[in-house]
């Protein structure tokens, strides 16, 4: 029972959001406003109590009260008339809250739903429709009404109000409409219920009293002229119809009130209309409303005024409450309808604006930001713009940097260069030379880059040599490098790797400098080598290129500090810069699961600082850094640009090449490296069933291809890549291994996933499957193969892979036999009694008749006898009878060849 009152009491309970909806404001309006007015309230769910209510139509009452008083002081005989009307209006409005009330027909209408909820709306829908058909039929108003507006005033309102009354006055018939209403409105003075006209008129206490007031009389008085477009239109047609405005003040101020409303409202129009739709008097509250509210449409209302040709009925200007709010925040573009909610205005408000500013805009119509910013300048408001990005495709975006936020950042280099000709021993040589101070005898630790220091600037060298991992990681989309050194050994010369490490070099665009390696041996020539790189384009500075060549030898350490001090000059050149002071985004160098750290991930930071605590994506993987060393194995609080580190914290082992980028907390980094995971399986799938038009021709020459998909996982990337190539070569004709997936760490439900949706099995090399990997691999029955040598993987597949052929036959003639008698024989058929005479005939071999050359049957034999017993075979030099499968056509001289289809071994 309680309950159920509670939840009556609830729904009687008026809400501010309710309330401002009545009133057709924002709830924030009203919460400013009781705010202002001290009252209890914290958001539009709020419940507005019957004190508050009265309090903040007390406040409007004060608004229009003052602002009555200051056009009664501005307007002298107006005033007076308006006061007139006003003291009328008691009378000829029965109930006092509806004078006394500033507020519209919609606020009535709250009230009315809180007090009374009533017959209103029926009431009015009556009234409007008379008002309708009087608004019609009289011509008079018209005439007035439209020479009053020049054009836009019967539009709005009228032409389609009509229905309302209102729009009565739009068309002209407005006036009439009204007036038309007027007498209902009198009626209604006369009935206290009544009282749309009324409370029409009641709320307009002050301003549009005025105004009507004003309207009226020239209405009433002969010279007619309305001054105020509307109030006159509707005052013209009031005269005309009514015979005697001037003998009931009160009718004429209500129909003259009502005419102001209109008149002063241009955007009446539109909410007329909607008023019109809901059969409610409501719009015209409304508009009053909007009158009452000066700071909200008090312009239009001025404007209105205007070009009803109110010409000596200036309206004084309107106090107003400024809701147009400082600053707004925008991502993309707006429809005006949104653009119009967002500054608290009209929609039609900021049509009109666009109209000013050479744009014509419905309210469901998109602008851009250019438009949205002129618009938010009109009213003086701030525009912030956010670009939503793509957050899951990080590594496609940047924030950009101002100037002034970057700073220098050390170059981050990559040593490639021809087998054997030193790159390993420079990059140890060098790791050893420049030692950062304080760190010196600091056990160095492979993390796949470090970092020296000469001149006290650091330079960033990756571990991995060669082009192989410098291309990798390019094809994966990490541009990691900043200079290249090409190694040479002096005493050998340009080989067909140093050609591929320039190539490769060159098409990453990344300056190249040579480092001319073994000069301590005594058959060096460096100066061969120069002239070799010029073939290259690459061609030495003393010799007038760009390129720089230093020569030095790794073994005996001679000129190591000539070579940094060159790539500190190309970078210093380069100006390779970073913002420091951001969240960091970078790239994963290298990454396992490590048996005691579990997942750690090698780290180039090549953006912003890294912390510990930092949330972050890599690949499709997320984490937490929980502890971050560098490549001497201290432990680091933050890594800024260019630093590589080491860092534990991941829930799985990204790749190498794999974009990392900070984000904000754990859970939007989980979620987006989950999304980027699902994405990157979808397109895997998508992949395989993919043709390009390259492909397009293997796919008709090889007819029916057959896949081996395959997912390998593997305890590091180096095996996983090895496992990969090594299957990739598996050459058995017909079927051909697709690797849909490779990774690096336990084999996990998502890989199974993949496995069943692809039909793929699933290859763990040095790894297992994880628990719930273990339970989908028994549901979806996914094949799943742990090897730890290379070469069983290989070989087990290969086997698979033969199985997978269709067999393959071979015919092989097992023997002859001559046909010597033929027997018929009823219900047997033709019996051919024959002499092997070669080879054998078997009871199970398949048999082909050869007559004159010709084949004329090929089928199974169907018996073979040995006199009258069955044989299973008869070998050369015996006789036999022998009768073929639905072949009776027999002949003697017909030579049967007896033949097997043999399986043929792969
Ligand atoms: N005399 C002399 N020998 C050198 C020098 N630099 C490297 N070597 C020797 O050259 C051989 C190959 O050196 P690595 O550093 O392994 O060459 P690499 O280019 O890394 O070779 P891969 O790793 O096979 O690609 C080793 O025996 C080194 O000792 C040098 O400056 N002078």
């Amino acid at each position: 029972m309680s309950n159920k009152q509670d939840s009556k009491d609830n729904k009687d309970k008026l809400r501010v959001y309710e309330y401002a909806k009545s009133l057709n404001m924002s709830s924030k309006e009203i919460i400013t406003i009781l705010k202002r007015l001290n009252l209890p309230v914290n958001n539009h769910m709020s419940v507005m109590e019957n004190e508050m209510v009265t309090k903040v139509e007390g406040f409007f009452r004060d608004i229009k009260a003052n602002a009555a008083a200051k056009r009664a002081q501005e307007s002298g005989g107006a005033a007076v008339q308006t006061a007139t009307a006003q003291t009328n209006r008691p009378k000829a409005a029965p109930s006092v809250q509806e004078t006394t009330k500033p507020t519209t027909q919609d606020r009535q209408g709250t009230m009315n739903s809180i007090n009374t909820k009533t017959q209103q709306p029926t009431e009015q829908r009556e009234q409007r429709q008379q008002n309708n058909q009087n608004s019609r039929p009289s011509g008079q108003g018209q005439g007035q009404g439209g020479q009053g507006r020049p054009s836009g005033q019967g539009q709005g309102q009228g032409g389609r109000q009509g229905g309302q009354g209102q729009g009565g006055q739009g068309r002209p018939s407005g006036g009439q409409g009204y007036q038309g209403n007027r007498p209902s409105g009198q009626g209604q003075g006369n009935r206290p219920s009544g009282g749309q006209g009324q409370g029409y008129q009641g709320n307009r206490p002050a301003g549009q009293g005025q105004g009507q007031g004003g309207g009226n009389r020239q209405g009433g008085a002969p010279s007619g002229g309305g001054n105020r477009s509307f109030g006159q239109g509707g005052a013209g047609a009031s005269a005309g119809n009514r015979p005697a405005p001037a003998s009931a003040p009160a009718g004429q101020s209500r129909g003259f009130d009502a005419g102001a409303g209109r008149g002063q409202q241009p955007r009446g129009g539109s909410e007329d209309r909607s008023g019109g739709k809901n059969g409610r008097f409501n719009n015209g509250g409304q508009k009053r409303f909007e009158d009452g509210r000066p700071g909200f449409k008090g312009g239009n209302n001025n404007r209105g005024g205007k070009g009803r040709g109110g010409k000596g009925q200036q309206q004084p200007p309107r106090e107003k409450i400024d809701n147009t709010p400082k600053k707004i925040i925008v991502r993309g573009t707006l429809t005006v309808g949104d653009l119009a909610k967002l500054l608290h205005k009209d929609a039609s408000e900021v049509i009109k604006k666009l109209l000013f500013l050479g744009v014509m805009a419905t309210i469901n119509q998109e602008i851009d930001m250019d438009a949205i910013m002129l618009i938010a300048g009109e009213y003086g408001v701030e525009v912030e713009v956010k670009i939503p990005v793509e957050e899951d495709a990080f590594e496609t975006f940047e924030e950009t940097d101002e100037a002034e936020d970057l700073m220098v950042r050390p170059p981050v280099v990559t040593i490639m260069g021809h087998v054997d000709h030193g790159k390993t021993t420079l990059l140890d040589a060098i790791r050893k030379t420049n030692v950062t101070g304080g760190e010196a005898g600091g056990i160095t630790q492979h993390i796949g880059a470090y970092q020296v220091e000469i001149n006290g600037k650091k330079i960033t060298f990756l571990d991995t040599p060669g082009h192989e991992a410098f291309t990798m990681m390019r094809a994966r989309g990490a541009q990691v490098t900043d200079i290249t050194i090409i190694v040479v050994a002096a005493d050998d010369g340009i080989m067909p790797q140093t050609v591929e490490a320039i190539n490769h070099a060159k098409a990453a665009g990344v300056p190249i400098i040579v480092a001319v390696n073994k000069i301590d041996k005594p058959e060096a020539n460096a100066d061969k080598i120069k002239q070799e790189m010029t073939e290259y384009e690459l061609v030495p500075e003393e010799w007038g290129g760009d390129t720089i060549f230093v020569e030095v030898s790794a073994k005996q350490r001679i000129n190591l500090e000539g070579l940094l001090e060159m790539i500190l000059l190309v970078a210093e050149v380069n100006e390779f810069k970073a913002n420091p002071n951001k969240r960091a985004r970078g790239t994963v160098i290298e990454a396992e699961l490590d048996k005691g750290k579990g997942p750690v991930a090698r780290i180039l930071v090549q953006h912003g600082t890294l912390k510990i605590g930092d949330a972050f994506v890599a690949g499709n993987c997320f984490g937490r850094v929980r502890a971050m060393v560098n490549d001497r194995g201290r432990r680091l609080k933050e890594a800024g640009p260019s630093t590589p580190i080491e860092i534990t914290g991941l829930t799985e082992v990204p790749q190498a090449g794999d974009p990392f980028l900070v984000f904000e907390d754990e859970r939007k980094a989980r979620a987006i490296a989950e999304r980027r995971a699902i994405k990157q399986r979808q397109s895997d799938m998508g992949a395989n069933t993919r043709v390009t038009l390259d492909d397009l021709f293997n796919h008709i020459k090889e007819g029916e291809i057959k896949d081996l998909n395959v997912i390998i996982k593997a305890d590091v990337q180096g095996s996983a890549e090895a496992l990969k190539g090594s299957l990739a070569k598996i050459d058995v004709e017909g079927v051909r291994v697709k690797i849909i997936h490779t990774g690096v760490g336990a084999i996990t439900e998502s890989d199974v996933i993949l496995a069943s949706a692809s039909n793929a099995i699933v290859i763990g090399f040095n790894v297992r499957p994880d628990p719930q990997a273990e339970a989908t691999i028994a549901q979806e029955k996914v094949d799943v193969r742990m090897h730890r040598v290379i070469y069983n993987v290989i070989d087990e597949i290969e086997q698979a892979m033969k199985g997978m052929l269709d067999p393959v036959y071979k015919e092989v003639v097992i023997g002859h036999a001559e046909v010597r008698n033929v027997f018929k024989v009823t219900k047997v058929g033709a019996i051919a009694g024959s002499m092997v005479v070669d080879g054998k005939i078997t009871r199970s071999a398949e048999a082909r008749v050869i007559r004159g050359g010709i084949v004329v049957y090929t089928g199974k034999i169907d018996s073979l006898k040995r006199f009258k017993d069955d044989a299973k075979e008869v070998a050369s030099g015996y006789e036999c009878g022998i009768t073929l499968e639905r072949f009776s056509d027999i002949k003697e001289g017909d030579m049967i060849e007896a033949f097997i289809m043999e399986t043929v071994e792969r």
